[in-house]
């Protein structure tokens, strides 16, 4: 099962929110689809969703234009969506029942996820009774609930404190490894690394960098070369006229490769300047997405 697409495009009156969108996410894989505010992500998963008609281009699922009779989504809001008055087990009934679940598998999966996520004791509770975090592991639950094959989750982590950020994370890791298709739409690029293979930035609707993280950050321009600091350290690296930041402790200076690292290393030597600690590293995702969108 792969999910496909090609060419996609979305306007409103004069703007483009999505523009010519393309990517192939096969089962199993994870695509963290980034931008600012504004860039085109909600436009997308809706389109995903059959929410919105794209205006040109084709989502394709399993090699067929996808029908959403055909392929179960499962998909976390970024803003909350349950109904504040009815009762949470009311409602995943409900949720349910819309995806096609018989009462009583409805009732099993409510009872699993329900024990999972520590929420058995809320189910009588009505919605506006649930702290924030709570109501979030509710949304999950409904996302969950019917076992879909693609999982959208757009800022998951949202209002979850330490141990549900833990608890949601080892969830998100079962539903890869059960084969989802999982897009995950998310300003906290360090869970985007985390789970994500492959990676999508979107810039006002355009696609400014798409691929595997990894195959990005090695072909990346740059390597950091981070020292601990010491004023001779950086009083050495002004007199060679090197632009650097510092961070704390850290002196990083940005280098073509591994090899020019060396050099640098050398430089420090032939010229007795000691050197504590040295890491050269790839860009972080953080430096690349900041890079790209501004
Ligand atoms: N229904 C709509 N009518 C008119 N313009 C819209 C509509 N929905 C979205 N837009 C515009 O489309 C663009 C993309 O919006 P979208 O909501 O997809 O961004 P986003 O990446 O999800 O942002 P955020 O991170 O803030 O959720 C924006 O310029 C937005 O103003």
């Amino acid at each position: 099962m792969t999910l496909e697409v090609y060419g996609l495009h979305k306007f409103f009156g004069n703007v483009i929110a999505v523009n010519n969108l393309s990517f192939v996410l096969k089962r199993g894989e994870v695509l963290g689809l980034l931008g600012q505010n504004g860039a085109g992500k909600t436009t997308t998963i809706k389109m995903l969703l059959g929410l919105l008609k794209p205006d040109k281009g084709v989502i394709m699922w399993d090699g067929k234009k996808l029908d959403r009779s055909s392929v179960s989504i499962g998909y976390l809001p970024e803003e909350r969506g349950l109904y504040p008055k009815s009762k949470i087990i009311d409602q995943l009934r409900f949720f349910g029942r819309l995806e096609g679940m018989s009462k009583k598998s409805v009732d099993q999966s409510i009872n699993y996820w329900m024990e999972k996520l520590g929420m058995s004791n809320y189910k009588s509770m009505r919605a506006n009774e649930l702290s924030k975090g709570n109501q979030q592991k509710i949304q999950l639950i409904g996302t969950l609930l019917h076992n879909p094959e693609i999982v959208i989750l757009d800022e998951p982590f949202s209002g979850l404190d330490p141990i549900n950020a833990s608890l949601l994370s080892s969830i998100i890791e079962e539903q890869i490894k059960l084969g989802k298709t999982v897009i995950l739409s998310s300003h906290r690029m360090e869970q985007i690394e985390k789970f994500c293979k492959k990676i999508c930035i979107l810039k006002k609707g355009r696609v400014v960098l798409s691929g595997k993280l990894d195959e990005i950050k090695q072909n990346y321009s740059y390597r950091n070369f981070t020292l601990t600091a010491s004023p001779e350290t950086e009083q050495f690296i002004k007199k060679l006229g090197l632009p650097y930041k510092k961070d704390a402790a850290e002196i990083i200076i940005k280098v073509k490769n591994y090899d020019e690292s060396i050099q640098l290393i050398n430089l420090f030597k032939q010229n007795s300047i000691p050197i504590r600690n040295f890491q050269v590293a790839e860009p972080s995702l953080n430096e690349i997405f900041i890079e790209k969108v501004k």
